[in-house]
């Protein structure tokens, strides 16, 4: 058995190299770019107004102004300011040729038709976004390794970008190992339970924008499963095998694994839950054996898979380590790091009940780990503890 630290350490250095793909900006949110973008043209495009008023030429401000026309916003139509004139003109409207300042609506007043400025703070250029304001044509507009918020895809939508290159997601291949899985909603025979590992790990890798997965169940029998592996080895660059990695006659998820060629990095970690945690490699695709119970399949993929998926997308690790003031006792055999499921608010950290391995009903109202480390008897009340902060 290796310990958590070394078990990270493999992963990681295991950890595939990124690849990249153009995508539609409207699929790009919540991803990363791979390369830098730069402006095709300047944005805006025309030097524009940036309120409803009248455009004019700051010299003439203390003038009566002729009027010649208007500037709508969208208009194709090019108006020519000579001295001594204005024109009406809207919020986003290009100004017309000769024009350098707008003055708003509510800074006028109008005489027999002529405009008369009233506006004794006005500055030359006041109201007007310059042609290249944003960005000007050529230069880096966002840098590679961006995180696309919302801002930052209708950034890229603004200066008229409608392709990025991201980091593209893993295809990942969840495959459910056992005889006595049962979809949810329909009635569970005797020796069944309910599926639930895929459900949570699916939620879990949408929510990072892993949109590849498919999910298979493979009988507890040698040859079925070596065959799903085989199939999915040759098409995804993750697998997630559930179940069937621990001492049981009908665990073999290790032996089939290196049927199917995966070369074994670790199997067992001394940790609680999920101790009988599988890892192996092929190539560049990486295979995890999570172990089957329901809590340790979870606490797992946080722990090992999630980092390894996000650091391949760009991502920054959305597993927060920070440390907290428990408020009970929790005694340990030292021998083994326990992730306990607990519940964090405003630097205190509280276990929770229920921490057996089948069971999700704790897991469910958690929003961390209280880490307590391989050496350690627990922990008392009071005491700074390591806490990682999952993802919500
Ligand atoms: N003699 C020993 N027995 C066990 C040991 C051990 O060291 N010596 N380790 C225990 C630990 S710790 C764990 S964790 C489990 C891991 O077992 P497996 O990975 O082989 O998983 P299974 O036996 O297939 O299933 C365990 C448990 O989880 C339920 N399960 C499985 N898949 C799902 C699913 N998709 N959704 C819901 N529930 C699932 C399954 O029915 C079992 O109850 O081994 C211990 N045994
Ligand atoms: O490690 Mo197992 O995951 O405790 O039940």
């Amino acid at each position: 058995m290796i310990s958590v630290k070394e078990a990270k350490q493999l992963i990681m250095g295991a950890a595939l190299t990124k690849k990249s793909e153009l995508v539609a900006l409207q699929y790009a949110h919540g991803q990363v770019t791979a390369r830098d973008i730069r402006a095709m043209i300047d944005i805006p495009n025309f030097h524009q107004s940036s309120m409803d008023g009248y455009a004019i030429k700051y010299e003439d401000k203390d003038s009566l102004l002729t009027i010649i026309g208007e500037m709508a916003a969208g208009t194709s139509r090019q108006l020519v300011l000579n001295k001594g004139e204005a024109t009406r003109i809207f919020t986003g409207a290009p100004l017309p040729e000769g024009a350098d300042t707008v003055v708003m609506q509510e800074r006028i007043c109008l005489e027999n038709g002529k405009l008369l400025v009233e506006d004794q703070t006005l500055l030359k250029g006041a109201n007007v976004r310059l042609k290249g304001a944003e960005v000007e044509s050529g230069v880096i507009a966002m840098a590679a390794e961006t995180y696309l918020s919302p801002a930052a895809v209708g950034f890229l939508a603004g200066i008229g970008c409608a392709e990025v290159w991201v980091y593209s997601p893993p295809k990942v291949a969840i495959i459910l190992t056992g005889n006595e899985l049962q979809e949810p909603g329909r009635p569970l025979d005797f020796g069944q339970v309910y599926e639930a590992n895929s459900v949570q790990l699916k939620a879990v890798l949408n929510k990072i924008g892993v949109r590849d997965i498919t999910v298979q169940t493979a009988e507890d029998q040698i040859e079925v499963l070596q065959d799903v592996l085989q199939k999915a080895l040759d098409t995804h660059d993750i697998v997630l095998l559930n179940g069937g990695v621990s001492v049981g006659d009908y665990d073999f998820v290790p032996l089939v694994a290196q049927r199917c060629g995966v070369e074994q990095q670790f199997h067992k970690i001394k940790q609680k839950p999920g101790k009988p945690l599988f890892f192996g490699t092929k190539k560049d695709k990486l295979i995890f054996g999570l172990p089957g119970n329901p809590s340790s399949s979870l606490t797992c993929f946080y722990e090992y898979v999630l980092p390894v998926l996000e650091n391949r997308m760009g991502l920054t690790n959305s597993l927060t380590e920070i440390t907290a003031r428990v408020t009970h006792d929790y005694p340990k055999a030292s021998g083994l790091t326990h992730f306990l499921k607990a519940s964090y608010s405003n630097g205190t950290v509280t276990p929770l009940h229920a921490q057996e391995s089948f069971r999700l009903h704790s897991f469910a109202q958690a929003n961390c780990f209280i880490v307590l480390p391989e050496e350690s008897k627990g922990c008392l009340a009071g005491e700074e503890v390591a806490v990682h902060l999952l993802p919500g």
